[in-house]
């Protein structure tokens, strides 16, 4: 059965991380998400994200859309497909608004994480330092709401604390397991 893990979180919580570890270690695939926001150093177009004008971003049809700290995010079904044509496993990486969207309209299919961290600071650590969006995100309305899980998430999403990288990847492994997902290569 084709299944899609959701990470939402606060800027900084570690949801690329996270999803990266997925790749790597577990041959989840991606679904990679369209943004108008520049690119990071490391960034690379078509693996992290579609980078996208304000024209351009308009072209696609999307599944779910947001405004996050003033740029534009969507996905799409085709991207979702693209991800499990690669494997049953997919991930994606949405703000909290994308994740209730997915878990209402596929809710057999979905399994969401709210990834987070002890105390806000660790946030602003982690980002801090960041080229492009850095503290900025954090501070956007979108990003202050994320930083606790909506209420209507509540009944919908597993909790993920990732202070420490070895112990969430040992809690992560626990969540993949109960839901039928871990299949080590
Ligand atoms: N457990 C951890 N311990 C220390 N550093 C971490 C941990 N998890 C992630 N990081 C680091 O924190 C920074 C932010 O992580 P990441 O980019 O995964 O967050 P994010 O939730 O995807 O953020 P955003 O939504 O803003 O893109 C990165 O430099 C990452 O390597
Ligand atoms: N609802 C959606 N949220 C998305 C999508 N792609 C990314 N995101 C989320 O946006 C914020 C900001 O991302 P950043 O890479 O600029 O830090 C973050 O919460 C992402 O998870 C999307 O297609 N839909």
């Amino acid at each position: 059965m084709k299944r899609l893990l959701i990470l939402c979180g606060a800027p900084g919580s570690g949801k690329t991380r996270i999803s990266n570890y997925l790749q790597q270690q577990y041959k989840f695939s991606r679904v990679i998400t369209h943004t108008t926001r520049p690119a990071r150093p490391a960034e690379v177009a078509g693996q992290d994200y579609y980078f996208e004008s304000e024209l351009s971003f308009k072209k696609h049809h999307y599944f779910e859309r947001v405004v996050y700290d003033q740029y534009h995010y969507g996905s799409s079904r085709a991207g979702l497909e693209q991800a499990w044509n690669k494997s049953d496993n997919a991930v994606i990486v949405l703000d909290t608004k994308g994740a209730l969207t997915y878990c209402q309209q596929l809710p057999e299919q979905t399994i969401c994480c709210y990834i987070t961290v002890s105390t806000p600071q660790i946030l602003l650590q982690r980002v801090e330092h960041r080229e492009v969006t850095g503290k900025k995100h954090l501070q956007s309305q979108e990003g202050q709401r994320d930083l606790q899980i909506p209420v209507e998430l509540k009944d919908k999403c597993q909790v993920l604390i990732n202070d420490e990288w070895q112990q969430t990847v040992k809690n992560l492994e626990r969540v993949l397991k109960r839901n039928g997902l871990l299949s080590e290569v």
